[in-house]
C-alpha cells in the first residue's frame, strides 16, 4: 500500500487516478506529497518521504536543496495550467487599457436609476482608454505561459518582442514567427507599451524588476505580474506609479504594498484557478508520482535527472538517489556483486550536481545490501522498487 499526503486541495481529477493501491494518510506515514502553493519551507520532512509533487508550475515554496539532498524528488507540472494563465495575462491588459472595472462599479452605484441610459452617455468618457491592437508587448521568460501570451497577444494585433536567454527548443518550436526575438532586456524596457513577467522566482531573478530597470522603461507602461511578486521591487513600483512613469501594475499577487494602491489591479493568485489546470495538474502530479513509487521512473522532476526504465521485468529494481561524483557506479556495483546480486540492467542520469541510478537485477535482494548501499557516503535515499 502507497501513501499520499495533500497539503492542499488537489483536483478529484488527478486524486481518482489512484488506484485502490494508495491511501491517503497523515503527513509522518505518507511516502508522497501532493503540493500546490503551500509554503514548506519551515516544515519538517519525515524520512519516509520519497517525493513531492507540486501540482503546477512554481517550485519556490519547497525547500529543494533540503528534498534533494534527503533523496526527495520534487515534481512540478509543466505547462499544465500555462492556458489559465495566459487568459488571465489577456484579461489583464484589457483591464489595465479601458476602466473596464470603474465603468462597471459606477454603473452598480447607480442601483436601478430610471436615467441611467442617459447618465451612462454623458459619464463614459471617463472610463474610456485605447486598444491593445498594434501596441507592442514585452514578454520576459518564453516558458510555457510566455510561448501561449505571445502567440495569443500577436493574434490580438499586436507586436510582440520576447526575451528568455534560456529558451527550451520545444518552446522555440512553438512560437510564432512575427515574434521579434530579444536579446537584452533593456530594448524590452525601451520599446513595449505593455511589460508581462513570466520567469520563475530564483535567486537569479528576486526583484529583477528593480529601479534601474523601471527607468529603463517607456513613460506610461503597463506592467503585469502573473509569475511571483518577489520579481518586482514593488517598493519602488509604487513610488513609479505615483509619478505616472507606470500607469497601471497587475498583478496575481496580493500583499500589503500593493493592495488598494492606486495604478494597482490586483487579483488574489487566479491564474492557475480554473476548473481546467486544476484538472490538468492533479492529472499529470498523480502520473508523476505513480511512475515513480510504482517504476522508480523519473518525469519532469526539477531537482533529479528524468529516468524511464519501463516497468521491471527483472527479479528486482533498486534506485539511488546520490551525489554526482566519480566512482558511485563502481562503489554500487562492487556491494552488489559481493552479495552476489546480479545487474541485468543499469541506467544512470545527472542534472547538475545530482544524479540517480535505476539498477534492475535478476537475482533476488538481500536486506544486507541495502544497508551497504545506504552506507556510501553521498547516496541519500535507496529504494527497493520491485523485489523486496
Ligand atoms: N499566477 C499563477 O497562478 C501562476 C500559474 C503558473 C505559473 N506561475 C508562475 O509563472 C512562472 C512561469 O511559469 P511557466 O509555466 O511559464 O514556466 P516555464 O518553466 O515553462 O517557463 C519559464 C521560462 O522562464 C525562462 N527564464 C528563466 N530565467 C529567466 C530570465 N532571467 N530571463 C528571462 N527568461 C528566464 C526559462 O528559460 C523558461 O523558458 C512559474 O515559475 C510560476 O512562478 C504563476
Ligand atoms: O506556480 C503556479 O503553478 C501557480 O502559482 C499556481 O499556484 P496555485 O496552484 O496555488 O494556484
Amino acid at each position: 500500500m502507497y501513501k499520499y499526503h495533500c497539503l492542499n486541495p488537489i483536483s478529484d481529477a488527478g486524486i481518482s487516478r489512484f488506484s485502490e493501491d494508495y491511501q491517503e494518510t497523515a503527513l509522518e506515514d505518507s511516502d508522497v506529497i501532493l503540493v500546490r502553493s503551500a509554503n514548506m519551507h519551515e516544515m519538517q520532512l519525515p524520512d519516509n518521504i520519497k517525493a513531492i509533487a507540486r501540482a503546477g508550475a512554481g517550485v519556490n515554496n519547497i525547500p529543494l536543496d533540503v528534498c534533494t539532498k534527503k533523496g526527495v524528488v520534487v515534481f512540478n507540472t509543466p505547462g499544465a495550467n500555462a492556458n489559465g494563465v495566459k487568459e488571465m495575462v489577456i484579461a489583464g491588459m484589457l483591464l489595465a487599457s479601458r476602466d473596464i472595472v470603474g465603468g462597471i462599479e459606477w454603473v452598480e452605484k447607480q442601483g436601478n436609476a430610471s436615467d441611467i441610459g442617459k447618465l451612462a452617455e454623458k459619464q463614459k468618457k471617463q472610463f474610456a482608454g485605447c486598444e491593445i491592437s498594434g501596441k507592442k508587448l514585452g514578454i520576459i521568460g518564453l516558458g510555457a505561459i510566455g510561448v501561449l501570451v505571445a502567440n495569443a497577444a500577436t493574434h490580438l494585433g499586436m507586436e510582440v518582442y520576447g526575451y528568455d536567454p534560456y529558451i527550451s527548443v520545444d518552446a522555440a518550436w512553438n512560437l510564432s514567427r512575427t515574434i521579434h526575438h530579444i536579446n537584452d532586456l533593456e530594448t524590452i524596457y525601451r520599446e513595449c507599451d505593455y511589460i508581462t513577467i513570466h520567469v520563475p522566482l530564483t535567486d537569479g531573478t528576486r526583484k529583477m524588476i528593480n529601479e534601474e530597470a523601471i527607468r529603463h522603461m517607456k513613460e506610461g507602461v503597463v506592467l503585469l505580474n502573473f509569475a511571483r511578486d518577489l520579481l518586482v521591487d514593488e517598493e519602488v513600483l509604487v513610488e513609479a506609479l505615483k509619478e505616472g512613469k507606470v500607469k497601471k501594475y497587475v498583478t496575481d499577487f496580493a500583499n500589503p504594498t500593493v493592495a488598494g494602491t492606486q495604478g494597482t489591479l490586483v487579483t488574489p493568485h487566479l491564474g492557475a484557478s480554473t476548473e481546467e489546470s486544476e484538472d490538468n495538474c492533479a492529472r499529470m502530479a498523480v502520473q508523476e508520482l505513480r511512475d515513480y513509487l510504482e517504476h522508480g521512473n523519473i518525469k519532469n522532476s526539477v531537482n533529479y535527472p528524468n529516468c524511464d526504465g519501463g516497468i521491471c521485468v527483472d527479479a528486482g529494481r533498486i534506485t539511488l538517489n546520490h551525489k554526482n561524483i566519480p566512482n558511485m557506479i563502481s562503489q554500487f556495483a562492487k556491494v552488489l556483486g559481493d552479495a552476489g546480486v546480479n545487474i541485468s540492467d543499469m541506467t544512470n542520469k545527472s542534472k547538475g550536481d545530482y544524479a540517480y541510478t535505476m539498477i534492475d537485477v535478476s537475482t533476488s535482494i538481500p536486506e544486507s545490501v541495502v544497508e551497504s548501499l545506504r552506507e556510501i557516503e553521498d547516496v541519500y535515499k535507496v529504494r527497493i522498487v520491485k523485489g523486496e
